[in-house]
């Protein structure tokens, strides 16, 4: 099976479990669970978790050879686990790397035991809002954030989007953009705010699709996706979904449907998901990750420190060397290069745009 779409817990759909453990560490980028080392489970196959159902972790298990004397070879596969008392208090979110024993066998009914997280690479969080200092873990071990932002209907916002780029840099994770509904407005007005940054950007409406094209921006995405984990944001009502089923046909985002593995059927625009994104072309089947997570209004900081902030706008950084020590770059700073920039023209308007929203996120 190369996809599968299995819900996630409805009540908290960020992952059940505030990650106060974590935070505590001094690397964002590298931080691990704080899981005791348990005894070893030899016979533990390793699995990425696609899905997380109420206390259920749905996990996708590479093929396993057979071991001479011991459990017989068995296919890629999906396994339904639950956590090991020990982890009671430790997140486990989609694209964690977790370690299984018990029944892997991925038989119908069979229930395996997840005894370990794998040490991320990556870490996407986000809080309630600023001021909730309390955050909790999105994705592990995303490696690309497509933040996906409609040219219109919704109207986009500059604000959601510079938050988006912040958790990424801030988490190490290559933030994309991709202008969906260009067939409804002109995106590059609304662009033209993160043109100073490096970040590749995508324009996309049905209308541009061009599957069959290599110009069509589908391929295009597909082309970045491949190989690669990427988690996919955006407010509500973005095109989202719609982007979704046209790179992973199988996906099926945007109506409800039954759930594969517990047989519950229920809506999934409040779910979670990761969706294997085969490209069509590559060799050896160079399948990427796609993690879909459930459009929100907000996007909360409340975790991120300044610096973390800062690195969300790297169009400005280098003009802060000349700051005075300890500038805090807000408004009230005194002589912060900032504002000597904007008055000598260094920055221009959109400079000045940039500004202004590096100091709404700083305050
Ligand atoms: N004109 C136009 N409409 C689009 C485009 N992409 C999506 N839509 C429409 O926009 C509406 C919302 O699309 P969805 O894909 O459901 O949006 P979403 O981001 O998944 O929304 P949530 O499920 O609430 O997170 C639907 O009616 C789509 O048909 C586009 O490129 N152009
Ligand atoms: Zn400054």
């Amino acid at each position: 099976m190369s996809w599968f779409n299995v819900d996630d817990d409805d009540d908290a759909p960020y992952g059940e479990y505030a990650d106060h453990e974590v935070r505590a560490r001094p690397n964002p980028k590298a931080n691990r669970p704080r899981t005791k080392r348990r005894p070893e489970h030899s016979d533990a196959v390793i699995g990425m978790v696609t899905a997380v159902d109420r206390g259920r972790y749905t996990a996708l298990v590479p093929a396993t050879p057979a071991v001479k004397g011991g459990p017989k070879a068995l296919p890629e596969r999906v396994v339904v686990a639950a956590r090991a008392r020990e982890l009671r208090k430790t997140a486990i979110v989609i694209g964690d790397r977790v370690q299984l024993v018990g029944d892997v066998s991925g038989t119908e009914g069979s229930l395996a035991r997840i005894v370990s997280v794998e040490d991320r690479a990556t870490v996407l969080r986000r809080s309630a809002d600023d001021s909730d200092r309390v955050e909790r873990i999105m994705v592990a071990n995303a490696e690309q954030m497509l933040i996906v932002v409609a040219a219109a209907n919704p109207e986009p916002r500059v604000r959601l989007v510079d938050r988006y780029l912040v958790a990424a840099y801030d988490a190490g994770i290559q933030p994309l953009i991709c202008l969906t509904k260009i067939d409804l407005a002109d995106p590059e007005p609304f662009l033209e705010n993160f043109a100073a940054l490096e970040v590749p950007v995508f324009r996309s409406a049905p209308g541009a699709w061009e599957d069959d094209s290599t110009e069509g921006v589908l391929s295009q995405i597909r082309e970045t996706l491949a190989g690669k984990t990427t988690v996919f944001v955006g407010h509500s009502g973005v095109g989202k979904s719609t982007l979704i089923n046209a790179l992973v046909p199988e996906a099926d985002r945007a109506t409800g449907h039954v759930n594969e593995v517990t047989g519950r059927g229920r809506h999934t625009s409040s779910s979670s998901v990761a969706l294997s994104a085969p490209t069509p072309g590559a060799a050896g089947g160079d399948t990427g990750w796609v993690i879909d997570t459930p459009g929100v209004r907000s996007f909360g900081l409340g975790h991120v420190t300044s610096d973390g902030i800062l690195r969300g706008f790297t169009d400005l950084i280098p003009l802060l060397d000349a700051c005075p020590r300890g500038c805090t770059h807000t408004d009230e700073a005194p002589d912060c290069e900032l504002d000597l920039a904007i008055a000598d023209g260094r920055l221009d308007a959109l400079g000045a745009r940039r500004v202004e929203s590096l100091r709404r996120l700083l305050k």
